[in-house]
């Protein structure tokens, strides 16, 4: 990869170029008529911001510590399946550029390199595992068992899909299974000698979480939640943070989008626990207004897709750069020394 690309979309273009059409789209699209994925990047567009001047604030610093870890930037790789349809090493190459640009990846319980060996092949990383909880707790409790072992530092349950999201583009091209070759390794069940599919399941429900609370000892991160009522709920059911996502508009259709949503949940949850959000992150300008609107961190899932797919690992370093460069660029222009600088008044809708 030698091309100058200055812009997560010059990535975009150039995974779009390399991937499979079907596999492209499988990253791209959306569920439904994809409202909500066009929400996520508009809704940043209708936010303006408003800088300081002459505020002599120097360098700025953009480090973060969420839930113990510690990361150099407040851009986090958002969980994303499937990593070896875009690159032949997959999430490995993922986690070394996390790893190198001292930022939290969280694996994917669909990842396609088991854990363990995500582990293995970047000792440096830091790892938050997201799970999908399986109905079958037993199961469920044997892949948390695995998180655990391999040192991941939190569990990130996602929370907004009791079902699979409707994705159009994947039923025209035909796309619903991972080409030979490819499994989801956290999901192998060694006493079967086989791997189970993922069951999304509409029974799950809070006392789930509850027993997730009980069976370990990981910070819990919700990821889903949208509705204020729920971010209440979560802490009364003992949650670490929570994670405001649509998942990037992949699952219901029509919800508003990400950074609409953060100003009341981040007022519900009234800095009780950090949140977090993802959804439509393109910019660094993105990333410092969702922070001036309460975010504690955001996530990218797409970007680092495009990033892997242009350019395996040296591409998603690439993006993350990026993305540093641009939050720090931000920062400077908006006369801030530090994220934690960032607040409301910095922003106006327009
Ligand atoms: C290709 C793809 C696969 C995804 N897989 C998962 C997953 O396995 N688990 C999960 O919780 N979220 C998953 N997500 C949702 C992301 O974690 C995240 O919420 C979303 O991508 C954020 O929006 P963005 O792509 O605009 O940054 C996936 C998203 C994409 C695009
Ligand atoms: C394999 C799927 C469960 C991954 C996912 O969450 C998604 O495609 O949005």
């Amino acid at each position: 990869m030698t091309a100058v690309l200055p812009a997560i979309r010059d990535f975009e273009a150039a995974a779009r170029a390399r991937l499979d059409p079907a596999h492209y789209d499988y990253f791209a699209c959306g569920a439904g008529d994809e409202v909500t994925v066009k929400a996520n990047e508009a809704a940043f567009a209708r936010l303006a911001l408003l800088p300081r001047v002459l505020r002599g604030a120097g360098s700025p610093r953009i480090g973060v510590t969420l839930l113990g870890s510690r990361a150099a930037m407040p851009v986090l790789v958002a969980p994303t399946a499937f990593h070896r349809l875009a690159d032949p090493e997959g999430e490995k190459a993922t986690a070394r550029a996390a790893a190198a640009a001292e930022t939290v990846m969280i694996v994917s319980m669909a990842a396609t390199v088991a854990v363990e060996d995500v582990v293995a092949a970047a000792p440096g990383a830091t790892l938050w595992f997201q799970l999908y909880v399986q109905p079958d707790m037993a199961f469920t409790e044997a892949i948390v068992r695995r998180a655990e072992a391999a040192g991941c530092a939190a569990l990130v349950v996602t929370v907004d899909s009791p079902a699979r999201g409707r994705r159009d583009q994947d039923v025209r091209n035909g796309f619903d299974d991972l080409p030979e070759g490819m499994r989801c390794e956290n999901l192998r069940d060694d006493d079967r000698g086989t791997v189970r599919p993922i069951v999304m399941s509409p029974v799950i429900s809070w006392e789930h979480v509850d027993l997730l609370r009980r069976m370990t000892r990981l910070p819990i991160v919700l990821k889903g939640v949208t509705h204020p009522a729920d971010a209440r709920l979560a802490l009364d059911h003992g949650v670490s943070a929570l994670y405001v996502s649509n998942h990037g508009g992949r699952q219901l259709d029509g919800v508003p989008a990400s950074v609409d949503l953060l100003p009341e949940i981040v007022a519900a949850v009234g800095g009780a626990v950090p949140v977090l959000m993802d959804g439509g992150i393109r910019r660094g300008t993105d990333v410092v207004k969702a922070m001036a609107l309460g975010a504690s961190a955001v996530a990218v899932g797409r970007p680092v897709i495009w990033g892997l797919a242009a350019g395996g690992e040296c591409g998603v370093a690439r993006v993350l750069g990026l993305l540093r460069d641009e939050v720090e660029h931000a920062l400077t222009l908006c006369g801030l020394a530090s994220t934690h600088d960032l607040e409301p008044g910095l922003v106006r809708r327009c």
